[in-house]
């Protein structure tokens, strides 16, 4: 599956807005596509840009974001990955997981693809004439890249990784993104800056095949190559091809490619940029790295992928939240933890993660819940995948995680506040929540929490209550009879 048949996937699915007259890059792009993620909408495809250029470009905004129809609330999601549109967020979950410990299946290096068909080098082009998107009216500057993959590669090129920072406009051949701790791009180039070796030749593709954005946009382990790491979940190598300007590989049917070096000691003001917990505090810019612009190769009616994140939802929290997520299921079931499943729900702006425990499994453990806590915290609380989360919340098997009024009802009625929680102070924080870059503590340390919303009964395996619901509290005959004629004799809605 490549970019322009995932576009083709979501014209089919009737899941797609094509917009023939002029848009403006400046705010009314990034205006419809924000009212597209607020209202799930279908994807907004602009084939006439204002300012485009000798074929750059269009724009598709909203690539990852939710479907209004709640049989398909993923479905945009599900076409990444070449999932049916009714696949729910488990089956999204474990398909990313799936590769876990498979072996990778190395790329496929190719001779030529779309990518080349065009080719613009040095003063050729100029960045501030292209039509990137001003995405909200106090940024910084104008976020070009919110859905590109950047390509670098450690200095003993034993690893490639693949991952998606936002970066904005500096000036005609120069980009300025976020570079950050512990963030595999941030590891890489602080390995460089000890290597001594120079500028960091580096990659940006936008526009690639979704299976890969989608490893992008997750935090697989140090180390692995996500070309690699896809191979193996896709069954099929990817196929990449040689940038003319380095030696880095990127994929063969991108659609946009800029090429060139990561600085490793020049830097230039940063943001501020709509992020993904909904805010941004004007004039809020700090120190970042800067991206030199060699060369642009791209496709003949190239497409631009724009993601315009800020309040639920968009792809911050479809693909930041879940794929974290992901990734802390996998590492609490390989520490032996009774974790059936993990989710963090969009109406917590991705800062909370929900755990299913199986509470067999848990009373075999013979814990307490102060104990129990203490091990999900510093498990979790010491992990990338978890740098995002400030609080996780327990939750017993007749909770489904994946469903945020589950969770609360759960949280809201299960955990005592303040006994039945544990905080955490030494641990990586998340600077980018405002309560902690904004706020009244240190801005990158603590301020995490793990909320029991397990019953003292559910740690000796037991739950003996039932819900107060017509799925709990109603014999089968009596619920069948009623469904049966619910809708058909009495009139009521069709079940959705
Ligand atoms: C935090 C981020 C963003 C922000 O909120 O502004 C910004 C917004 C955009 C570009 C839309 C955005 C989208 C649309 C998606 C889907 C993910 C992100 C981002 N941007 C940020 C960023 O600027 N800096 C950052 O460090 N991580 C980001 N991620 C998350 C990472 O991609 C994720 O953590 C990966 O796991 C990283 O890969 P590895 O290092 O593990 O290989
Ligand atoms: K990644
Ligand atoms: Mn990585």
């Amino acid at each position: 599956m490549n970019f322009r048949s995932f576009v083709e996937a979501l014209k089919e699915d009737g899941d797609l807005i094509e917009i023939n007259e002029e848009i403006d890059p400046h705010l009314e792009a990034g205006a419809i596509i924000r009212k597209v993620c607020e209202t799930n909408d279908k994807a907004p495809l602009f084939n006439n840009m204002k300012g485009a250029q000798a074929g750059l470009w269009r724009i598709l905004g909203a690539p990852a974001s939710l479907r209004s129809n709640a049989k398909e609330k993923y479905g945009r999601i599900a076409r990444h990955l070449g999932l049916p549109p009714t696949a729910s967020m488990k089956d999204i979950i474990d398909k990313m997981l799936s590769a876990a410990h498979a072996e990778p299946i190395p790329p496929n290096i190719v001779p030529d693809g779309p990518v080349k068909e065009n080719k613009l080098f040095g003063d050729e082009f100029d960045l501030t004439t292209l039509p990137a998107p001003l995405l909200h009216q106090a940024d910084g500057g104008k976020y070009i890249q919110t859905y590109g993959m950047h390509v670098l590669q450690t200095p003993d090129k034993k690893w490639t990784n693949w991952s998606i920072a936002r970066a904005m406009v500096h000036d005609k051949n120069h980009l300025v993104g976020l570079v950050m701790e512990p963030q595999h791009i941030g590891q890489i180039h602080q390995m460089w800056k000890k290597s001594g070796r120079g500028d960091i030749p580096w990659a940006l593709a936008f526009g690639v095949p979704p299976a890969a954005i989608m490893a992008a946009s997750m935090p697989i382990p140090d180390g692995v190559s996500e070309a690699g790491y896809i191979g193996a979940m896709t069954g099929c190598a990817l196929d990449v091809v040689k940038c003319e300007t380095n030696d880095l590989h990127v994929p063969a049917n991108a659609e946009i490619v800029f090429e060139g070096t990561l600085s490793i000691s020049e830097t230039a003001p940063e943001g501020p940029f709509g992020e993904m917990h909904g805010y941004v505090f004007p004039g809020d810019s700090r120190q970042c790295p800067k991206f030199k612009v060699n060369a642009i190769t791209y496709r003949n009616g190239a497409i631009m992928p724009v993601s315009n994140c800020g309040r639920i939802t968009d792809e911050t929290h479809t693909l930041i939240g879940s794929l974290n997520a992901a990734e802390i299921r996998r590492i609490c079931q390989e520490a032996g933890l009774p974790i059936t499943d993990a989710f963090s729900p969009f109406e917590t702006q991705v800062t909370w993660i929900a755990l299913g425990i199986d509470i067999q499994k848990l009373s075999h453990m013979n814990t307490t819940p102060s104990a129990f806590r203490q091990m999900i915290g510093e498990l979790i609380f010491s992990q990338k995948a978890g740098v995002t989360t400030h609080r996780i919340v327990l939750c017993g098997p007749d909770i489904n995680v994946y469903d945020v009024k589950d969770v609360m009802y759960a949280f809201t009625t299960r955990c005592r506040p303040g006994a039945d929680e544990t905080l955490f102070e030494d641990c990586r924080g998340f600077q980018l929540i405002p309560f902690m870059g904004h706020g009244t503590g240190t801005p990158n340390r603590g301020g995490k929490v793990v909320s029991d919303a397990l019953m003292p009964m559910e740690y000796k395996g037991v739950q003996n209550w039932q819900q107060a619901s017509f799925k709990d509290s109603f014999p089968d005959e009596i619920k069948d009879s009623v469904n049966c004629r619910w809708s058909k004799e009495w009139g009521f809605a069709e079940e959705m």
